[in-house]
């Protein structure tokens, strides 16, 4: 188990949050941009020092402002991945990884690592002859290389294409689920937070607002078809509105009635919902 209360005075307002986090679970920290979510992470890594508070994992206070006890950033058992790789360009693939281990003979574990993102046949290659995807691949193997307690993801996926986005996700819960290891998200994809997460915190303004699973928090019906968008543009017409709405992206336009029209603006998250099986389709012939 993980508890983190934290506070620090920020620019224009104090962060001031207390998180229990389950061993083993996917928790995402979701809310809008400056909310204070990076703060969070950077104060678990120990980039950062909170003005007080208190953070242990799994019995082992990394943090206490009462009890004077501030570990090192080496000795807190964290992976962060970040949005940007921040992988050392000038390394080989398999370089990279080594450098994340205490013993730096192991390149039987390396290889092994490797192979588990399919980079086994890169490995001696520069940084710069991977895509994007492979980066983050490589990012996230080194991040695990020490078997860290914690896994820290900042806007990991960010930077990707939606496809490749969807694979990410599954290899990086896979991953998640292989080292059994506590993963602690941000993210402002509210699909991606949905998909992952076992539980999550909603964040504003430096307060958690909100948290549970999924479900709770999105108000999700199992029953239901659930997708979720971003409501890009909106046109009213004498018996309806429609919504133009960004799902992953494909554009799609929903109609809607005048009283869901008139209670959403433009940059709304949304939840479409239908029944089950309500769906029809029709296959698309090019030739
Ligand atoms: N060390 C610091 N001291 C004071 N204020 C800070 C510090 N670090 C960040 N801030 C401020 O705290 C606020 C929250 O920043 P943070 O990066 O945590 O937000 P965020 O929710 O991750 O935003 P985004 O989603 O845009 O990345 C911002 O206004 C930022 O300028």
């Amino acid at each position: 188990m993980i508890e983190v209360k934290l506070k620090k005075k920020l620019f224009t307002f104090e962060l001031n949050v207390d998180l229990t986090i389950q061993g083993n679970d996917f928790v995402s920290i979701f809310g809008p941009s400056g909310a204070g979510k990076t703060t969070i992470l950077r104060l678990i890594a120990g980039l950062d020092k909170p003005d007080s508070g208190y953070i242990c994992v799994d019995g082992k206070v990394w943090y206490s402002s009462k009890d004077n006890i501030d570990l090192p950033v080496r000795l807190r058992k964290i992976g962060f991945v970040f949005q940007d790789y921040a992988l050392f360009e000038n390394m080989s693939v398999a370089k990279n990884v080594e450098f994340a281990l205490e013993s730096k003979k192991d390149s039987g574990y390396v290889d092994e690592l490797l192979e588990l993102v399919n980079l086994r046949e890169y490995k001696n290659e520069k940084i710069s002859l991977l895509s994007g995807g492979q980066k983050q691949r490589l990012a996230l193997i080194r991040a695990l290389a020490r078997k860290p307690k914690v896994l820290l993801l900042d806007e990991p996926m960010s930077a990707l294409d939606w496809s490749l986005r969807a694979t990410l996700q599954d290899e990086l819960l896979f991953l998640q689920k292989k080292f059994n290891i506590t993963a602690i998200m941000v993210s402002h994809e509210i699909s991606e937070v949905a998909k992952l997460s076992d539980y999550i915190f909603v964040i504003k303004n430096g307060k958690i607002t909100k948290h549970g699973k999924p479900q709770a928090i999105f108000d999700i019906d199992t029953n239901n078809v659930n997708i979720f968008g971003t409501v890009i543009d909106k046109k009213a017409s004498d018996l309806l509105g429609i919504l133009k709405v960004l799902i992953g992206n494909s554009i799609v336009y929903i109609p809607t009635n005048k009283n869901q029209f008139s209670n959403l603006s433009i940059g709304d998250k949304i939840l479409i919902t239908t029944k089950a099986f309500n769906f029809s389709t029709k296959k698309i012939i090019l030739d």
